[in-house]
């Protein structure tokens, strides 16, 4: 449970649960301390999970799949931009070769795709190890949900190329 005045409430942007405390009008993201985590985890599961039309409880909301990315921009790319780079000029053959680089590092085990992602991705969810939250059909670029929808969950991608540039994805959920 959670400690009084506390409660649980949902973020549709962020497709996420965060605490809101009505008595102070304070919100987190982080369970308030005091928050006795197992009962918490109960709740979340009670309250949270859609049921699908199997009836089993999911956390996963429906026909939805959950993926993170590693994104290399290059100048052809439609917002030639990032958080790293003000004005992005390398071409698309020098973002292939920094990509593979990427990808064999994180296939020998080196690193993961998440760490690389927090320092070498172009897109904003870098800060979030590449993480997109929850998407279905129709909400990403074609080949990046093709790509994604393909793999099984902790699989990673080969490289995938979309107008935003080439991107490594892992299936999460
Ligand atoms: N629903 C969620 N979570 N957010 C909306 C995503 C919109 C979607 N975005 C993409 O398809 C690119 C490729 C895969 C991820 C992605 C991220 C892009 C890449 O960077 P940009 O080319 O935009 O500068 N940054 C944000 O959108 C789209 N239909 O354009």
């Amino acid at each position: 449970g959670l400690p009084p005045g506390w409660e649980v409430r949902h973020s549709n942007s962020k497709n996420l649960p965060y605490y809101f405390n009505s008595n102070e009008k304070v919100s987190r993201w982080e369970p308030p301390s005091g928050t006795d985590t197992e009962k918490l985890k109960h709740y979340m599961a009670a309250h949270h999970s859609a049921t699908s039309r199997s009836g089993a409880a999911v956390g996963v909301p429906e026909g939805k799949i959950r993926a993170a990315h590693l994104l290399v921009k290059h100048r052809d790319s439609r917002r030639p931009k990032s958080w790293r780079e003000n004005e992005i000029t390398r071409s698309k053959e020098e973002a292939y070769e920094i990509i593979r680089g990427h990808e064999k590092r994180i296939k020998s085990g080196e690193t993961a795709l998440g760490e690389l992602a927090l320092t070498d991705s172009d897109c904003s969810s870098a800060r979030k190890r590449g993480d997109l939250g929850y998407f279905g059909h129709g909400d990403m670029q074609k080949e990046f949900e093709d790509a994604a929808f393909g793999l099984q969950v902790g699989e990673m991608s080969g490289v995938v190329e979309t107008a935003s540039g080439l991107h490594l994805i892992e299936r999460l959920e």
